[in-house]
């Protein structure tokens, strides 16, 4: 099998420039191919995992993945799906974004010097140098504005009659020249993305036909949506970021554990690596016994990007919240700011806080009279102190008596 074959059967496959001759060149010889993520939040999330699972396929079938940083791209702003210009980053909160992201990254794709390693490039290292006047004379009459009015970008913005800022209108160019770029210095012939971006795409292809006479390809995924059919991005409120700083690994897990049923199969698809072996027996589970298919899922994607201790946690606490305790997956949750669990908290506090007790003093004596628990154990003591090292899977459950439960998160 291909990778294009593979793409295609998994359900990645959206779009592409053309399917025939990029058969042909898989057959031929090994791609090189890039993938663009702007620095816009301090973590990668679901929605950008399924180009992130695209670019590990690319590398188990050995042609090499370049992961673009977009460094200079941030700054102009991407006006693809956005019905307004972009909140303005400065250069520190870019760089910040930027470490978040590869540690994303890292845990995913292999980087390195080999044939099939992937390397990491940020747009700023040539978009930041490269003069306005020279870029309008070589690159600028390349570009057709009666084209660039036909972008999806573009036109949705001019028929709704919202204002797009020539700094907006500039991105497609900008994105162009990436590829450009990396074509003429690492032979790179193809570009994946998220389906919103074949217009930047498309114009990047037509740019180096234009200026090299190369040939290089688009390829497309769907986008993942919400339950509401929007797409699943950093913008959206309750993202599900990938990093632990901003979403502990119990509430990723959670995330996979309530896919919708309809759902199940295809995030297999695309999410977990399964065999074709493993594929019969999970779309068995499905039909015959679809929690299990969920929390298969749920551990296989959460090990994949927290690792097994973390998953195998997750997976724990998922379990002692929810099926031990016999309890609904509609417990209240309280908040405690990551300072204070560092510090370490008197459970008593805890209790009291949760809405558990009415007071500090009705909270020592639930304690006293044996009524209260952490994570289904009895809590002796009404000073223990809560800290971090309760919070492993990033949640506690807090119990009074048998039926009042709270869940803890930091
Ligand atoms: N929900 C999604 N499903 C599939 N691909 C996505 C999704 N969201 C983003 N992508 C893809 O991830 C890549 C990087 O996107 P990028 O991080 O720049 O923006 P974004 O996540 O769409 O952010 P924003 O919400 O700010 O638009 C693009 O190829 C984009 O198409
Ligand atoms: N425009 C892409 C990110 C990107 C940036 C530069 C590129 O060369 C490619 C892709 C997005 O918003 O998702």
């Amino acid at each position: 099998m291909t990778f294009f074959e593979e793409f295609k059967k998994r359900g990645y496959f959206h779009q592409c420039t053309n399917e025939l001759r990029l058969q042909q060149k898989e057959k031929d010889q090994k791609i090189v191919a890039y993938l663009g993520f702007d620095c816009t939040a301090q973590s990668l999330h679901v929605g950008n995992l399924m180009q992130v699972m695209i670019l590990r396929l690319l590398q188990q079938y050995g042609h090499k993945p370049i992961v673009l940083i977009g460094g200079a791209t941030t700054k102009i702003g991407d006006p693809t799906g956005k019905e307004e210009a972009r909140k303005y980053l400065s250069d520190e909160e870019i760089a910040s974004n930027i470490g978040g992201i590869k540690s994303s990254l890292s845990k995913f794709i292999k980087f390195g010097d080999g044939p099939s390693d992937a390397i990491m490039v940020n747009n700023s290292d040539w978009l930041e140098k490269v003069g306005y006047i020279q870029f309008l004379r070589e690159m600028g009459r390349m570009f057709s504005v009666n084209r660039m009015l036909t972008m999806d970008s573009v036109k949705s913005r001019l028929e709704r009659e919202q204002s797009l800022t020539f700094l907006e209108f500039n991105y497609m160019l900008l994105q162009a020249y990436d590829f450009y770029h990396l074509n003429k210095e690492f032979r790179c012939d193809m570009q994946l993305g998220g389906s919103d971006q074949w217009g930047n795409i498309v114009t990047g292809v037509e740019l180096i036909r234009k200026v090299s006479g190369n040939e290089s390809f688009g390829l497309t995924t769907p986008l993942l949506t919400t339950s509401s059919g929007a797409k699943m991005g950093k913008s959206v409120s309750g993202a599900i970021w990938l990093n632990e700083e901003q979403l502990s690994s119990y509430d990723y897990y959670q995330f996979w554990r309530n896919t919708e049923d309809n759902d199940v199969s295809k995030f297999a698809r695309l999410y977990c690596e399964f065999s074709d072996q493993e594929l019969i027996e999970f779309d068995h589970m499905v039909k015959h016994n679809i929690n299990e298919a969920k929390k298969t899922l749920a551990y296989v994607a959460t090990k994949l990007c927290h690792g097994e201790s973390k998953a195998d946690k997750a997976q724990e606490t998922a379990i002692r919240v929810f099926e031990k305790g016999e309890v609904g997956d509609d417990l209240p949750v309280i908040t405690i700011d990551k300072e204070r669990i560092k510090v370490g908290i008197p459970c008593y506090e805890l209790f009291f806080e949760s809405g558990l007790a009415s007071s500090k003093g009705d909270s020592r004596r639930l304690i006293r009279g044996n009524g209260a628990k952490i994570n289904d154990k009895q809590v002796q003591d009404e000073n223990l102190i809560v800290d971090e090292s309760f919070f492993d899977s990033g949640v506690i459950k807090l119990s009074s008596g048998k039926k009042k439960h709270v869940l803890v998160k930091v």
